[in-house]
This record gives structure tokens, sequence and C-alpha cells, in this order.
């Protein structure tokens, strides 16, 4: 816990003035609030009996330079304190975002996206509130009990004392309160991502609802989800309103039990009548911090989860990052060599064993096979989304291990079967390829995809917008798009996913044709799901079970007796024949 606390400290440290400037203003206004009794008792029992209208005056005068002075803290207290918990909530967040950006495939196979989004914005909102308030709250609170109590005590030590006897009753029923409402919102906050989840897989899966008619049974889930939310937010109603009608009867109660008694010392000329006001006020007064305190132990327990939850995620060490020796190699020419590569995912199933294939620079290269072969998989370890388990993948005899992340990965293009598209225009699309690419290379990156008559019928031309993941776009759009991409890019090493949606043979043969111009030269590895479109390939390799069990051309491979990939061809021809 100190340490969590000590971690979290360093997160002030680039604010320090604002830390003190807000903390500072915030223990003014408490003094000040601790104040104001006092100057009513001196108002009572001395200006007033003196019958002195211009000091009376002046003292008026006085008070009202208190509260604007007041008015003043407050709006320091409130903008330039919320102020610093968004600063520091925006600065946790861009660091929790870098450290997303460095996360490997493997802990995103693992968490589900609405979690880490939560931890990114509904997380760090938490901490943020905590940050500005929880320091100075705490040290306020406790400063204006003592304050407070110790004020009363000079008024009148009998009533201070009787009052500091009843009070923990109060404090008792409010803290019991505060538990049951903490327990009933932590619900709530359970439901609420409950439905958020639902709301959110609903919309992102609402053409599949619509395929399937199965409308009527997203309805029934919502409805649960929704009359649960209902029922725990209407518990944390029913608790929220029996708290705070018992603890203003409680405080109502201390107030009665110290007008009953305090009148009693005055009529017995023990008090003033100004020492009796003042000493109501500061009762009041002694209050507001055990509100604060409960609602400070409402919501620490969330920030600290929260902030725990942060530090959780930014202590995960990336699984794949850069040596400290790694070398940059600015452009590659593509030749790569798989050395006993044994690979499984963190599941533990062994999927490629002891793989050893090599490849030349501008060789264009087929994995063919079943389903679950591995294909996928061995394409996936040359950028290093995933780490080898043993053996080595080198490109141009440098280890991919010993190369800057950065520098392979802009040497390897994929083309992936589910293009993802960003929201945003065309020419956003594109330029994603290469960020700095001029007007002219987009075109032309555009035009060698073939992409240029699709832009030409669009009335806003490169700038048309394609909406979420590109849905205003066709499947076969959107292949050109991610070849245009590429193209831009300009890799030495290509990795092609062949897409298996159905396209019409018209437009798959264009795209063929642009992924046959965008390989030429380049060292390209094909993701086969279809034969008939790599008869061309420079080597077709039979993967099974995360083992090449045959490799050649295609010519070749197809006379070979006893074959697996005649045989594959066989399977798919009789199926294309069907
Ligand atoms: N991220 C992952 N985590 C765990 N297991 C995985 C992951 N990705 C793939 N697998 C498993 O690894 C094996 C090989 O999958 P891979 O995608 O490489 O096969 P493939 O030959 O490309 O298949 P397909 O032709 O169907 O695309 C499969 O058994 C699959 O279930």
């Amino acid at each position: 816990m100190t340490d969590l606390i000590k971690r979290f400290a360093t997160y002030y440290r680039p604010h320090r003035g604002l830390f003190a400037l807000d903390f500072g203003s915030a223990v003014l206004a408490g003094v000040l609030e601790l104040a104001f009794p006092v100057a009513v008792t001196l108002f009572i029992d001395r200006l007033l009996p003196s019958n002195q209208l211009g000091l009376i005056a002046l003292a008026v005068a006085g008070l009202f330079l208190i509260y604007l002075l007041n008015a003043g803290l407050q709006v320091i207290v409130t903008y330039w304190g919320h102020m610093l918990g968004l600063k520091i909530e925006t600065e946790m967040r861009r660091k929790a975002f870098d450290h997303l950006q460095k996360l490997s495939f493997g802990f995103f196979d693992e968490h589900k996206t609405g979690h880490l989004v939560a931890r990114l914005t509904k997380d760090l909102e938490e901490i943020g509130e905590v940050a500005h308030h929880g320091p100075e709250d705490l040290f306020i609170a406790v400063m204006t009990l003592i304050g407070a109590f110790l004020l009363m005590l000079s008024v009148h030590m009998p009533l201070a004392i009787l009052t500091g006897l009843i009070v923990p009753l109060t404090a008792v029923i409010t803290a019991i309160y505060g538990k049951r409402m903490t327990a009933t919102w932590h619900a709530l906050y359970g439901r609420v991502g409950e439905f958020n989840a639902r709301i959110e897989e609903n919309i992102g899966g609402i053409r599949v609802v619509q395929a399937f008619a199965n409308e009527e049974h997203e309805r029934v889930l919502f409805a649960r989800n929704n009359s649960n939310y209902l029922s725990t937010k209407l518990e944390a109603y029913r608790v929220m309103a029996a708290s705070m009608s018992l603890s203003y009867l409680s405080m109502r109660f201390v107030q009665i039990v110290v007008m009953l008694a305090g009148a009693w010392y005055v009529t017995s000329g023990e008090l003033t009548a100004g020492g009796f006001v003042g000493f109501l006020l500061l009762v009041g007064v002694f209050f507001r911090p055990i509100d604060k305190i409960n609602s400070i132990i409402e919501s620490y327990p969330k920030g600290i989860a929260g902030f725990q939850r942060y530090k959780d995620f930014l202590d995960r060490q990336p699984d794949i990052s850069d040596r400290e020796d790694a070398v940059d190699i600015p452009r590659m020419s593509g030749r790569i060599a798989y050395r006993d590569v044994t690979f499984s995912y963190r599941t533990g199933l062994p999927i490629l064993e002891g793989l050893n294939l090599s490849i030349e620079p501008g060789e264009t290269i087929a994995f063919v096979g079943p389903s679950g072969a591995g294909k996928t998989t061995i394409c996936a370890l040359l950028p290093r989304f995933y780490e080898v388990t043993a053996g080595a993948i080198s490109i141009d005899g440098v280890d991919i291990r010993d190369i800057t992340l950065n520098s392979l990965r802009s040497n390897i293009g994929i083309v992936q079967q589910d293009v993802f598209l960003f929201a945003g225009t065309i020419r956003k699309n594109i330029a994603y390829g290469r960020l700095d690419a001029g007007e002219s290379e987009i075109i032309e990156a555009a035009r060698r995809a073939r992409l240029d008559d699709v832009i030409a019928a669009l009335p806003d031309g490169l700038d048309t917008v394609i909406g979420e993941r590109g849905v205003k776009l066709s499947g076969g759009q959107k292949q050109r798009l991610a070849i245009a991409r590429i193209f831009l890019k300009n890799p030495p090493i290509l990795i092609l996913d062949e897409a298996t949606s159905a396209l019409d043979s018209e437009t798959e043969r264009a795209i063929q044709q642009s992924l046959a111009d965008l390989a030429h030269g380049r060292t390209t590895l094909v993701i086969a799901h279809r034969l008939a479109t790599i008869t061309n390939a420079d080597r077709i390799v039979v993967v099974e079970d995360g083992r090449i069990v045959e490799e050649g051309r295609h010519e070749d491979l197809l006379h070979k007796a006893m074959g697996r990939y005649s045989a594959l061809h066989a399977a798919q021809s009789r199926i294309n024949a069907a």
C-alpha cells in the first residue's frame, strides 16, 4: 500500500506549484470557515452591546472582505484544483496509451477491448478525482474537525465535551450507511459494465444480429441487463435515502441536545448569547468533515483500486521489445531464413515444430495446407508479432531479435484478409502506409492499386469519408485500398493473407493483378486459401500440423505421386466442380 501511495505521489512531482496553490488555498478556506463562528460570537457579545455603529459597519465590511477572499479561494480550489487532477489524469492516460502501443499481440489475445477502454477512461477519471480531492480533503477534514473542537472547547468546555460524546453516534450511523453505499455503488458499477458491454457488442455485431433476425433475442438479453441495472440502482437510492434522512436526524438530534444544554448554560449565566450562537455554528462546521471523511472513505477504494489496475498495466513488460544493441536496417534485401523454429501460443499447445525454410530475395512463397495448420502463424512470426519459442528467424543474415522492431516492421508490408480501415477519408487511409507521403504519391499508390477509377467516380474523390471500418466500401474496394497503402509503404518484404471472402471473379482477377504488381521485385509470403491463385508462385510450401511436409513448384508438386499438394488440389477441384 505504501508503495502504491509513493508511486501515486510521483505524479504530483511535476505539478508541485499547482499542488501548493490548491492545497494552500483549500487550507486557508478551511481556516476562514472556522473564523466565521468566532466572528459571530464577537459580533453579538462585543460589538452589538457597544452601540458603535461605525465599528459595526467596519466589522461587517471586514466580514465581506473575508467572504470575497473565500470566494476567490473557491475559484482556485475548484478550477486549479481540478486542473491538477486533470493534468495527472491526462499524463497517466498518455503513459497508458503509449504503453498500449508497445504491448504485443499476445497481450491483446488475452484482454477484452471493453476492459482496456475502461482502464484508459473510467479508471483514470476516478484516479484524477482522487488525485485532486484526496490529499486536500483528508487534510482539511482532519484540520477542521480538530480546529472546530478546539474552538468549541474554548467557548464552553462542558458543552464541547457533551457534543464530543454524542457526535460519534452520528458518525457511526454515517459510517455504517457509507459502507453499504460503497457496496451498492460497486454492484452498480458492475451492472453498468455489463450493459455497456452488451450495447458495445450489439452495435459491433448489429449486421450479424439483423442477418440472423435475432433482434428479439437481443432485446430479451438487453432487457435483463437493463432491469438488473434498474433494481441495483433503486437499491442504491434506497440506501441513500435512508442514510441521508438518518444522518439529517442524528445531526438535528445533536443540535437539539446542544440547544437544550446551551440554553441551560445561558440562563445560568455560564454562557453568553454570542457564545451560544457561535457554538451552534461551530457544531455545523464540526459536522461537515464527518460527511467529507465518509465520502473520502467511499471514493478512495475506487481510486486506489483503479490506480492498482493502472499500475499493474504499466508494469506489464511488453513480451516483445528492442534489445539494447538492436540495429536499424533501413532497407533489407529480403533474404529470409527460418531455422528450427518452434512455436506455441500462450495456450502451450505446440503449433510449429522444428520448421526450416529459406527464402531468396524477390522470391514468392505460397503457404498452403489445411485450416489451422499454422500458415498464418509462420508469417506472424516474421514481423515479431509473436516471438519464436525456440530456433531463430533471420533476415539478410541478421536474427530478427537483433533488429529494431521499427525498422523490421518498416521493411514488411502486410495485406490482411480482414482489411482494417480507419474511420475517415480514403486519403487518410492510404496515407497510413507512409504518413509523410505527398499528394502525388498517394494518387500514384491509388493508381497502382487500381483504385483510381473508384476514386474518380466518387463525388468527393480522395476525400470521401468511408465510415467506421470502411463500411461504405465494397469488399473489393477495401482490398484495393489496403494494397494502395502498401504500394505507398513500398517495403521489400510482403505478407499477403489471401482474402477468402467471395469477390466476384472479375474483381478478384483485378485484385490478383494488383497483388502480382505489388509482389513484383519483393520477397513475398502468401497465405493461400485458394490454390488457383498461386500456380505462378516460385515455390509452394505445404504445411500440416506445424510442419513443412512438401515444397516445390506447382507443376512439380501436382505430378508428384501420393503428394500432399496434389491431394489438396484434387479436393479443391472437386469442390469447385460441385
Ligand atoms: N492468437 C492465438 N492464440 C492461440 N492459438 C492460436 C492463435 N492464433 C492461432 N492459434 C491456433 O494456432 C493454430 C494455427 O493457426 P493458424 O492461424 O496459423 O492456421 P492457418 O494454417 O493459417 O489456418 P487458416 O487456413 O484457417 O487461416 C490453430 O490451431 C489455431 O487455433
